[in-house]
């Protein structure tokens, strides 16, 4: 009797992620990504967000749910207008559309925060994964843009220590019509809509709603534009492995605001290990949580893994906004995620120094200079658990 032989494929693989303290793993399902049910990312509609203390009250029931479970949902109804959102993804094409030397004299290796642009290969997210498939232009918060109208002579030292933008996007983008103006309109509608849903989140903590207001001042608030490529239609024609467009990781900061197009590709890892996908909602941007946010609530909230594959024959565009706190404001995990029972799992630590940590993991671009933030902000960084 001839024996039967099975091949064994394995039903989970390690993952590595990049953390501000060195790799983290997870085990990942081999199974191809499916597509999500709709209590596993709910849409989430915002529509009283703007209707006072009471109307946020209600709102952060479902938020907190979603934060704490998933780590990520949609938002409908978060009132950004749609011309705001359509200019800023005509500004993110044209941009783009350059010629790669054109795009180049505004390289992020001319950068001393990571504002600019970086080239197709220059990025490698994830060390398990290929090199990042996929062009970005960044830009950083600058107290000149806020939307609140700041008095540039009263910014703290200790806060002007950590202002991230710089100019040099904007001097190299002068010759795109209109750019830096609906560039910033859209940045200045995500930083007032992140004002607000970080009170819904103080909320969600048990926390009075103004909370957070005095470190979200001059908040960490970084725009992106991200370009990924089609498929040629031979990769398409074959159905074979692909470049991953941007690598499996975990936001940084507090939470995101990411808004993408229709051509979708932005696939979640959810609790059981398995890729599902977040596919585009028209009228909605993406919400989830960073790994700040994550530290500061003792691991309440769930920073999830995420990344992206544009199996798709169309070009591929998504403009996400990283919201965090003040960065040079040291924070310690919120009171009221411990008890007797469950104490602080982290030393406190700030949103800057904590961003700045990461990205010196990330192994980002060959010439980047890293600064890793005034000397002052240099706190000890052990994890207790
Ligand atoms: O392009 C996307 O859909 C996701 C972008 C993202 O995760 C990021 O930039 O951190
Ligand atoms: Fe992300």
């Amino acid at each position: 009797m001839s024996a039967t032989v099975v091949e064994t494929v394995p039903a989970f693989v390690p993952l590595q992620l990049r953390s501000g303290f060195g790799p983290v793993y997870r085990q990942v399902s081999t199974a191809a990504p499916r597509e999500c049910r709709p209590d596993e990312i709910p849409i989430i509609d915002i529509g009283t967000i703007r209707d006072g203390p009471e109307a946020r009250q209600k709102l952060a029931v479902e938020i907190k749910k979603a934060a704490e479970e998933v780590g990520f949902f949609y938002i409908s109804n978060h009132g950004i207008d749609q011309g705001i959102i359509d200019n800023a993804q005509k500004a993110a094409w044209n941009f783009f559309r350059q010629p790669v030397e054109e795009k180049a004299k505004i390289s992020r290796s001319r950068s001393r925060f990571y504002n600019g642009f970086t080239e197709r290969g220059t990025v490698h997210v994830s060390p398990t994964e290929t090199i990042d498939n996929k062009e970005g232009f960044s830009w950083r918060y600058d107290p000149k843009y806020d939307p609140e109208g700041k008095d540039l002579t009263a910014v703290p030292e200790e806060v002007q220590a950590w202002i991230r933008g710089e100019d040099f996007v904007w001097e190299g983008t002068e010759h795109i019509p209109d750019f830096k103006k609906d560039t910033l309109t859209y940045w200045g509608a995500c930083l007032t809509l992140a004002r607000l849903l970080v009170k819904v989140f103080a909320v969600c903590q048990g926390l009075p709603e103004t909370h957070f207001d005095s470190i979200t001042t001059y908040p960490g608030a970084d725009g992106v534009y991200n370009y990924y490529p089609g498929l040629t239609p031979e990769q398409a024609s074959k159905d074979g492995p692909i470049d991953v467009g941007l690598g499996s990781h975990t936001d940084l900061q507090c939470f995101t605001l990411l808004w993408q197009d229709h051509v979708g590709g932005l696939q979640v890892l959810n609790t059981e290990g398995q890729w599902i996908k977040a596919t585009p909602v028209p009228g909605t941007f993406v919400v989830n949580i960073g790994d700040f946010l994550m530290r500061m609530s003792n691991d309440k909230f769930k920073s999830t893994v995420h990344r992206v594959y544009n199996r798709s024959t169309e070009e591929r565009l998504s403009m996400p906004f990283f919201f965090g706190f003040n960065f040079n404001e040291k924070c310690s995990v919120l009171p009221t995620c411990t008890d007797e029972n469950n104490p602080p799992k982290y030393e406190p630590i700030s949103c800057g120094e904590w961003c700045a940590r990461r990205f010196q993991q990330q192994g980002y671009h060959a010439g980047d200079k890293i600064e890793l933030g005034p000397a002052s902000a240099t706190v000890e960084l052990t994890v207790k658990a």
